[in-house]
């Protein structure tokens, strides 16, 4: 019994004990909690407090991060390796340290595969940190050795090595990592700085700041020229490469080679007027273009800031009543091929940025005006009517609206832009300004003293014309940028600079069309149907006034070849290739030499290209030409010459099929010495008439930017009963000379003639497969292939000449210009192969 009171005694005692401790314990977890809550409300109200970590290598690193929690800290990695870094956001709970992204032994960034974020309000998105997921706590990126990270002011800081396993000895790494600076640029690329607005920008950047290496990349499209950025020729800062930035190979190798580390991207198609024609050109630059520059961006793996201009067009058509402008968070709605491209590449400026954390901006413009813009625009193409005395055609009544910058104002905004801008975010450059177009055309009546009441002329309008673009200019102000120059301003200086330099772009006729089309017209100086230059200014100028539904009607498109040299072979085989591809075409039933003809011709054909392939070659040759050379000079100079003087009148671009037999092997191109004739050398051999007057043309057309010279030499197609062929002609003789030539193999070369044509290219092109072949290599081909009996006989050059008239050239064109055009192109041999002696094969 004792023992069992005994035992219920010490059982309450326990139950006392028991309750007593428990009653601790609950008191404990209170005090606890308590703190815990307490930690968690100063944190709340220190949001730049850092996170210790247990590890002594974390708590180094946290003791440093310490010191700079309200400002920018960079880290550097100087190891041998590749790393990453995380940082780990505050005010959350969890340790959940995510596993790295790993740095390939290409430098490139490979993300794993992680969930979208989700608009997370979270800073250390906008300098391209990512999480796992929008509520995970750990925020990370990599960075590449050498390179400068900045992190969100708010985090933490862990570093690992490549393989994830912590750096224990962090302490005097990162005390050498550490760095409290901000982002300069060093190297700068900008894209399409020969055009317009990237133009200022480049000169700015380059005159302003010496320690900046400004490299600029430019294909020198139409409505681009190098004279705009003459101011910065002489800087030993800048650089210019001709190029294109759909060219992958290029941007990556300019990208390594100058250590790009900021790209400003202007390149672009911007003219609203041709995008209604070849879009696809819109297509290919705008979006294409720019996905190749993030691509290489990201295989690089070196860009601190790409910075992507874009344009207020995005946004769509403002309401006329609007009172509040699109800010940077609008919805994107284009509303033409333009800016639906334009949009189109934002998309992926931003997906890059998301997916890679290529640090990227992007900036959203009004209009802009100014010097150095090409005059389709319509500032400088009213002030050059105006100065030339001709009428104003403005689309539909006039009453559209549109917000105008002067361009230096807008070079500034870049500045500030790339110093200041914040990553990840959007910037409209805007002002708050509007004004109609109508207004504008009197203002600029008013500077020419002209009544505009008889030189403004409504004309039709577009298919479809934003009535307005309203921005919200407030938050590039708060980075302390604000429009410096009024309207009046800087029209005049506009009007000024215009009055100075009249040519600046040369021949501009095309582009003061009512509505160019100086990409779906290759030539480009097109005009859309029924626009003749001479139509603008004369008073004839159709006056349509605007409907709804003639703004939608589409436009015409497609290409429409005017082909001279119906009955030659090569614009004979010209219509059977047009056919084939579905290319509608007529031949011109003018003599070249009778101007009013060919006018005639192309008023009825309407094409967008004129083929030029007719010409005197001589019967049964060349020798011909030597007893008839007024008949020679009468098609081969004054027709070719006036054709392409009425095409460059009419806007078009001229494909003229001339010859290569205007050089001859000499001391700097010996024979075999794979030292070919280049475009630029001047002709060294007039030795038969019929090259004379080619050689002759060829000169003067080089005065000519609309036309596109293929030098053709030896044509040689699969046709082998032709007798024009060199082969038919070389197997039919009694004695061949035997000397390496460069020539043409139609097959292969003529389709591309027509690819050049859609491609718009113009000047001197050798039109010769690359290398040589030699009148033997043809004739055993012949043998081996066709006729196993065949033979031949070969004389000397001085042999030769006693059966000829007049002397024949021999000689090795560099293809390599055409090669590059069209990587694809086979060399003499292998051309002669595949196009003429398999199909032939007997
Ligand atoms: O002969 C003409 C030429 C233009 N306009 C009108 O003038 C306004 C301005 O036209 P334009 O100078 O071609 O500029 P936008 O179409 O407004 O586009 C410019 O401005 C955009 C920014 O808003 C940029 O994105 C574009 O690249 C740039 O071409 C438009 O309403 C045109 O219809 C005429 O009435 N007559």
């Amino acid at each position: 019994m004792d023992a069992l009171w005994d035992l219920e005694n010490k059982m309450k005692l326990s139950t006392r004990g028991a309750i007593l401790l428990l009653a601790c314990a609950s008191f404990a977890v209170f005090c606890v909690c308590a703190v815990i809550m307490l930690i968690k409300l100063i944190a709340c109200n220190n949001n730049n407090k850092i996170v210790h970590e247990e590890s002594a290598s974390h708590e180094n690193v946290s003791e440093m991060m310490k010191t700079t929690t309200t400002t920018k800290t960079t880290i550097r990695w100087t190891e041998s390796h590749c790393g990453w870094v995380s940082v780990k956001r505050v005010l959350m709970g969890s340790m959940l340290w995510s596993r790295a992204s790993k740095l390939e032994e290409n430098m490139s960034i490979v993300w794993r595969q992680r969930q979208r974020l989700r608009g997370s309000p979270l800073l250390g998105l906008e300098s391209g940190w990512q999480s796992n997921n929008s509520a995970s706590a750990v925020w990370q990126r990599p960075i590449l050795k050498g390179e400068k990270c900045e992190l969100p002011s708010f985090s933490g800081l862990i570093l690992y090595d490549e393989k994830g396993k912590l750096l224990h000895d962090s302490h005097e790494i990162i005390q050498e990592l550490l760095e409290m600076t901000s982002y300069t640029p060093k190297n700068i690329l900008i894209t399409g700085a020969a055009g317009f607005i990237a133009s200022h920008v480049a000169n700015r950047l380059i005159r302003s700041y010496p320690d900046y290496k400004i490299v600029v990349l430019d294909k020198l499209d139409y409505c681009s020229n190098l004279k705009n950025l003459l101011p910065s020729k002489s800087c030993p800062n800048f650089k210019f490469v001709k190029g294109d930035i759909g060219s992958a190979d290029l941007v990556n190798y300019l990208l390594i080679t100058e250590s790009i580390d900021t790209i400003m991207h202007f390149a672009a198609q911007t003219h609203v007027d041709n995008s209604f024609g070849n879009s696809f050109e819109f297509t290919k630059n705008n979006i294409y273009g720019t996905h190749v520059l993030l691509e290489a961006c990201k295989v690089t793996g070196q860009i601190r800031r790409f910075i992507h201009v874009s344009t207020d067009e995005v946004y769509g058509e403002t309401e006329e009543d609007a009172v509040v402008g699109n800010h940077e968070a609008s919805q994107l709605l284009p509303t033409n091929p333009y800016s639906a491209t334009k949009a189109g590449a934002e998309m992926l400026v931003m997906a890059y940025g998301r997916s890679y954390g290529l640090p990227v901006i992007t900036t959203r413009g009004n209009n802009v005006y100014g010097p150095n813009q090409f005059p389709e625009k319509l500032i400088p193409k009213f002030i050059l009517l105006a100065m030339q005395g001709k009428n104003l055609p403005i689309h539909g009544d006039g009453s559209n609206v549109r917000s105008y910058l002067y361009c230096e104002d807008v070079a500034e905004a870049f500045e500030v832009v790339l110093h200041k801008g914040e990553v990840g975010h959007v910037y409209n450059i805007g002002t708050k300004k509007e004004r109609r177009v109508i207004d504008v055309a009197k203002d600029i009546c008013k500077l020419f003293s002209v009544d505009p009441d008889t030189s403004i002329k409504l004309v039709e309008n577009r298919p479809f014309n934003d009535q307005r673009y309203f921005l919200d200019d407030q938050k590039l102000k708060n980075l302390g940028w604000s429009e410096r120059t009024t309207w009046e301003e800087g029209l005049k200086k506009t009007m000024e600079w215009y009055t100075k330099n009249p040519d600046w772009w040369g021949d501009v006729s095309g582009a003061l069309l009512p509505h160019p089309r100086m990409l779906m017209m290759p030539g480009g100086m097109g005009g859309s149907e029924g626009e003749k230059p001479s139509s603008v200014g004369s008073s004839n100028t159709k006056m349509v006034v605007p409907s709804p539904k003639s703004s939608t009607t589409p436009q015409k498109h497609g290409f429409k070849f005017l082909i001279y040299g119906r009955t030659g072979w090569l614009g004979g085989l010209l219509g059977k290739l047009c056919e084939k591809q579905g290319i509608s075409y007529e031949y011109g039933k003018g003599r070249l030499e009778d101007r009013s003809s060919l006018v005639a011709d192309i008023q009825n054909v309407k094409p967008t290209h004129v083929f030029n392939a007719a010409g005197l070659t001589g019967r049964p040759n060349v020798d011909w030409c030597e007893s008839h050379k007024t008949e020679t000079i009468r098609v081969n100079v004054a027709g070719t010459l006036t054709l392409a003087d009425i095409c460059r009148e009419q806007g078009l671009l001229m494909m003229n099929f001339a010859t290569g037999c205007i050089f001859e092997y000499d001391a700097g191109h010996p024979l075999g010495s794979g030292v070919g004739f280049k475009e630029e050398d001047k002709p060294n051999f007039i030795g038969s008439f019929y090259s004379k007057t080619k050689a002759m043309v060829e000169e003067l057309l080089r005065e000519y930017d609309n036309v596109c010279t293929l030098r053709v030499r030896m044509p040689i197609s699969s046709d082998l009963s032709n007798p024009r062929n060199f082969i038919t002609k070389i197997s039919r003789y009694n004695k061949v000379v035997n000397i390496p030539n460069s020539m043409t193999i139609l097959d292969e070369l003529l389709p591309i003639s027509i690819e050049m044509a859609k491609r718009n290219l113009r000047g001197i092109w050798n039109f010769t497969n690359p290398g040589v072949v030699s009148h033997n290599e043809i004739l055993e081909m012949y043998r081996d292939y066709i006729d196993p009996k065949y033979t031949w006989s070969n004389f000397t050059l001085e042999e030769q000449a006693k059966v000829i008239v007049a002397p024949r050239s021999n000689n090795e064109m560099d293809a390599s210009k055409l090669k590059k055009e069209f990587p694809e192109l086979l060399s003499v041999k292998e051309s002669l192969i595949k196009y003429v002696f398999e199909p032939n094969k007997k």
